[in-house]
């Protein structure tokens, strides 16, 4: 059964994940041997930080206590330098290079440093985004990270607000669209700064329950993990089109009314669980991206993406929900143009499950009059009585389970009702432009936001029904064989940068990462293991549906059916190689954080 905690095992001591306030604050105190110094805790955007500070205040009983939000600029101050990044867009902003230190009055924090300056009895506690600005030493640093997915939660309860701003109210997707854009790129900046110093990991994602491991043992989790073959935490969302197939398959709770996407490879955003003993501490997966990149990605990838785990898988249930808006993706110039982004969402949807009348829309109907498809969508916006006939423009196609098709950015494209899509693209994810909504409503009531201007300058209009059944349905070819098992090409398409390859197979298949990341799927067969030959790591246990990573270190891996003779089936996604004149060409280009 598809497990929905994974965890990787790092040590067998509870004693090196330590739980609860009481002992954390013990831990605190024995590394100020003279009772007595200045305790910074940097805090990642979310920590809940008033809830954090009254407990170190209860237990440590500093003599001080300084925010570092007391050192930002105003509101509006911050309003005024984040414009040119966050625009009116509802959805859309544009990477920047802001770091912390943009958000800290300069006079402010001056006046924090004269007042610390003025005695040194006691504990001093320094704590929020920015604290470790205020000195270059402290006598004890303590990191609190925090899961993306926590903190889009926190931010939907309006627990908490963005950086610098009073907008707990605000609605949640303006919240999310400021953190992705500003917040997380800035604390990441400084993370990758502080966190290599620190003494301490906190984690805080369970407020009752806050744990806290030494920095040596977090970097005995991330050896670990690039070690071996490992799954991050899954999360599951609604959505408007979301449907019931993985509330059945995965056993997920029926307090939702539905579920649309399940996010299990989108390492900038789901949690990695590392287990001491038989404590657990949660830490956003992208912590192991920013500090080992090339052992997770492979020099190559780090050479043309920087710091960044360019492949996404994620699953899209519509089994019973609708259709996903019509859309299309911008290509590699407009992004980078429009967003600042560095590449684009390619796209690719790998068919888990259909009902009979379970299919995709992909590409345009051949023929159709480019004026008139553009006047309906216009209409359609406009005037809520006029529906867009999508089905007079756009191609609709079956769609049966392990058919791959394929979605290069510019496509016309979005899952049918009643399928069950396991995406493998690019990682950027948020840049859709929706054109059609099928006249309905979002989870909250509200019209989604349409992008009709961002989408029709994308539209590849040429890519028409024929092009598509060619280029972009079922491009299977079978490169490898032996009596056990068939290896076959997928895709994607030559436009885009990952390359998919399908095992069939009843006994062991090898493979080896050649020193380039992995990101596979059991896409048929209850229960596979996947093995080293030569003893690195142990035997990992994955189930159907299940997305894992094998790290670029790992190199050479086999997988087999968990019963002999069984059929199985992964799909293996990795970044295809360069040649070494583009190589040159994609060193130049920088991360997006
Ligand atoms: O706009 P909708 O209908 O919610 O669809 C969004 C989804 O569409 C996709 O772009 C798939 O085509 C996903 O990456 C994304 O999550």
């Amino acid at each position: 059964m598809y497990d929905k905690t994974p965890y990787l095992q790092v040590t067998h001591q509870d004693c090196d994940c330590i739980k609860g306030w009481p002992a954390i604050a013990a831990q605190i105190r024995s590394a100020l041997p003279t009772g007595s110094g200045l305790v910074c805790v940097e805090c990642y955007p979310g920590v809940l930080i008033e809830q954090v500070s009254s407990c170190l205040r209860k237990e440590l009983g500093p003599h001080r206590q300084l925010r570092a939000e007391d050192w930002y600029f105003s509101p509006e101050q911050i309003n005024d330098l984040i414009e040119p990044y966050l625009s009116n867009d509802p959805v859309f902003g544009r990477m920047n290079s802001l770091e912390i230190w943009d958000f800290i009055d300069p006079q402010k924090i001056e006046s924090a440093r004269t007042e610390l300056a003025s005695s040194a009895e006691g504990i001093t506690i320094v704590i929020g985004t920015g604290a470790s600005l205020l000195s270059p030493v402290f006598d004890v640093c303590i990191y609190a990270d925090m899961a993306r997915w926590e903190i889009q939660q926190r931010q939907r309860r309006n627990e908490i607000g963005n950086l610098g701003a009073m907008n707990f109210e605000e609605r949640p997707p303006l919240k999310y669209k400021r953190s992705f854009f500003i917040d997380w790129r800035a604390a990441d900046r400084l993370k990758i700064r502080f966190l290599p110093k620190a003494d301490f990991l906190l984690d805080t994602n369970v407020p009752a329950v806050p744990k806290m491991i030494t920095r040596e043992n977090f970097e005995k989790g991330l050896t670990a993990a690039v070690r071996q073959p490992f799954r991050v935490v899954p999360f599951f969302d609604p959505g408007p089109w979301g449907g019931h197939w993985m509330e059945e398959v995965f056993d997920l709770p029926r307090d939702q009314t539905n579920y649309a996407w399940c996010f299990d490879c989108v390492p900038e955003e789901n949690s990695l669980l590392l287990r001491f003993g038989r404590n657990t501490i949660e830490i956003p997966a992208l912590d192991l991206v920013l500090f080992r990149p090339e052992e997770l990605l492979g020099k190559e990838v780090v050479s043309r993406f920087g710091a960044e785990f360019p492949i996404r898988f994620d699953l899209l249930d519509t089994f019973e929900g609708g259709n996903l808006s019509l859309q299309v993706h911008p290509g590699k110039e407009y992004i980078q143009r429009e967003f600042g982004m560095n590449y684009t969402q390619d796209e690719s949807y790998y068919i888990l499950d259909s009902k009979q009348n379970g299919g995709v829309y992909l590409g345009l109907k051949t023929d159709i009059n480019r004026e008139n498809m553009i006047h309906d969508l216009r209409d359609a916006q406009e005037n809520d009585s006029f529906k867009f006939e999508a089905t007079r423009y756009v191609n609709q196609f079956p769609a049966r389970k392990h058919d791959h098709f394929l979605i290069p950015a510019g496509t016309v494209h979005c899952s049918g009702k009643d399928t069950v899509v396991l995406e493998i693209s690019a990682t950027p994810y948020i840049f859709t432009f929706k054109l059609w909504d099928w006249g309905r409503v979002g989870l909250d009531g509200q019209p989604r936001p349409i992008h009709l201007d961002h989408g029709i300058e994308n539209i590849c209009w040429d890519r028409t029904t024929k092009w598509v059944e060619q280029s972009l349905m079922n491009r299977c070819q079978t490169v490898a064989e032996t009596d056990d098992w068939r290896e076959e090409l997928t895709g994607l398409h030559p436009a885009q940068f990952i390359e998919t390859r399908r095992h069939w197979f009843t006994s062991t298949v090898p493979h080896d990462t050649n020193g380039n990341l992995n990101v596979l799927n059991l896409v048929q067969g209850s229960e596979a293991v996947v093995e080293s030959p030569t003893e690195e790591f142990s035997p990992f246990v994955v189930h159907y549906a299940e997305t894992f990573i094998v790290p670029a270190a790992v190199g050479r891996y086999t997988i087999r059916p968990a019963v002999p003779g069984t059929l199985c089936a992964t799909i293996k996604a990795f970044v295809r190689p360069v040649s070494a004149s583009d190589r040159e060409k994609f060193s130049q280009t920088p991360a997006n954080i």
